[in-house]
C-alpha cells in the first residue's frame, strides 16, 4: 500500500513489549480480609463460617484458571474451620523490593496462527525449545525413544520430561489460547481438596479421580524475594517451625539461586502441597512464559506418576535446603527439623535430612 506500513503480527507484538510489562507488587498485597478474620474471637475461625468463607475466598482468586474444579476445605481431625488466615489466596507472583520487572523485551515468541504445530521449523517457540533440549540430548538425559517433538508435553498436555525448563508460548505470540504449548496458563483441571492432617498440618487430597502422571497441579505462587531477603526471613521461619520459601537455583543456573519464592504470605493450594514424603507423586519444573530472564521461572508443580483419588499430593524437601543450613538449624535444634510422618515404607524418619 502507497504511503502506509505494512502492519504484521511481528510488528504488532514488538510494539507491545514498549508498553510496561504487567506485575504484581508484594506491597500492594491485599490484607483486609485476613485482618478481619484475625480480629474475630477463635470462635469464629473455629465455625463452619470460617471454612465457606475460606473456600469463598480461593473461588475469587481462580478467576486466572476458568474451568478449574473448586476447592474444598475439609477437616475431619481437629476443630479449625481452615487453615490459619496469615495469607492471601492467589495463583500469582507479587514481586518483592529489589526483584525487577519481568523482561519482555527479550522475550522470544512465535508468529503462529491458530495452534503451533510442534513438528514446525518456523515456530519460534519450538526452535527456542528445542535449542534447549539441545544439551540434554547430549548428556543423554532424554531417552532415545524421544519422537523429536520439541515441546515437553504430549497432545493430551501431559509433561513428558521432568528434568528440564518448559518454555510455553506467551502473551506475545500469534497463536490460540488452546495451543498444545500453554499448558500452565491454562490452569489445573482436576479437582483437589485441602485436608488437615493428623501429624503434618493442612495437606492437598486428591478428589475423586485418579490424576494421570504429568498432570498440571498448580503455581508455587507468593511473593518473589531477592535471596537476601528469602535469607533474613529464613532465619525467623526455621525458628518456629514452618518455611515456605523455595530458593530458585536450577541445575542450568548452576544451582546459584538470586530470587526465592515465599509462599507465607500469599500463596495458593500448592503452599499446602508442601508436605513432605519420602516417596513423592509431585515434582516441582521451571516454567518460563512471560520472562526471559532465565533466573526467574515459575515454579510449576506436575504429578510426577498417576495419583489415585484420595491420595495426598507431596513432594520432596530432599535438595531443597543446602546442606549447610541444615547442619546449623539441626545444630541449634531449630523446630524446621521435625519428625517425618510421611508414612512411606521408604521414610527417612526425618524432615530435611
Ligand atoms: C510448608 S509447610 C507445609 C504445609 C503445612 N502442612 C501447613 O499446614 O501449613 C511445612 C511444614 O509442614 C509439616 N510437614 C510437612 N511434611 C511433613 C511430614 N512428612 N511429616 C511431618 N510434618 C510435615 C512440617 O511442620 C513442615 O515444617
Amino acid at each position: 500500500m502507497d504511503g502506509y506500513p505494512v502492519v504484521t503480527w511481528n510488528s504488532y507484538s514488538q510494539a507491545q513489549r514498549l508498553l510496561p510489562p504487567k506485575y504484581r507488587l508484594a506491597k500492594d498485597l491485599p490484607h483486609e480480609l485476613q485482618d478481619r478474620v484475625n480480629a474475630l474471637p477463635q470462635s469464629y475461625r473455629h465455625s463452619h463460617q470460617a471454612t465457606v468463607l475460606f473456600e469463598a475466598m480461593i473461588d475469587e482468586a481462580m478467576d486466572d484458571e476458568l474451568g478449574a474444579p473448586p476447592i474444598s476445605i475439609i477437616n475431619e481431625v481437629t476443630d479449625e474451620g481452615a487453615p490459619p488466615w496469615e495469607f492471601v489466596y492467589t495463583n500469582q507472583m507479587w514481586y518483592g523490593e529489589g526483584v525487577p520487572a519481568p523482561d519482555i523485551k527479550n522475550l522470544k515468541s512465535c508468529g503462529c496462527v491458530g495452534r503451533c504445530d510442534p513438528k514446525s521449523k518456523t515456530c519460534g517457540c519450538a526452535k527456542r525449545q528445542r535449542q534447549h533440549l539441545k544439551r540434554y540430548i547430549a548428556n543423554g538425559t532424554i531417552p532415545s525413544t524421544w519422537n523429536g517433538v520439541p515441546f515437553l508435553y504430549d497432545n493430551k498436555g501431559s509433561l513428558q520430561f521432568f528434568e528440564m525448563p518448559i518454555f510455553e508460548c506467551n502473551d506475545f505470540c500469534g497463536c490460540d489460547e488452546d495451543c498444545p504449548n500453554r499448558v500452565v496458563q491454562r490452569g489445573r483441571r482436576y479437582a483437589i481438596n485441602i485436608k488437615r492432617t493428623e501429624f503434618k498440618g493442612w495437606g492437598v487430597f486428591n478428589g475423586p479421580k485418579r490424576i494421570p502422571a504429568g498432570s498440571f497441579i498448580g503455581i508455587y505462587a507468593g511473593e518473589l524475594l531477592t535471596v537476601e531477603e528469602s535469607d533474613r526471613r529464613g532465619v525467623l521461619y526455621n525458628k518456629f517451625g514452618r518455611t515456605y520459601l523455595f530458593d530458585i537455583d536450577f541445575h542450568y543456573m548452576g544451582a546459584v539461586a538470586t530470587y526465592s519464592v515465599d509462599a507465607y504470605h500469599a500463596g495458593n493450594l500448592t503452599s499446602f502441597l508442601q508436605n513432605h514424603s519420602c516417596d513423592p507423586n509431585c515434582e516441582i519444573v521451571p516454567c518460563y512464559i512471560n520472562e526471559a530472564n532465565m533466573e526467574k521461572p515459575l515454579l510449576t508443580i506436575f504429578t510426577k506418576r498417576d495419583v489415585e483419588p484420595s491420595e495426598e499430593l507431596s513432594f520432596s524437601y530432599i535438595g531443597s535446603i543446602d546442606k549447610d543450613t541444615a547442619k546449623n538449624a539441626k545444630k541449634n535444634k531449630d523446630a524446621v527439623y521435625a519428625e517425618c510422618h510421611c508414612g512411606s515404607a521408604n521414610c527417612l524418619g526425618v524432615l530435611f535430612s
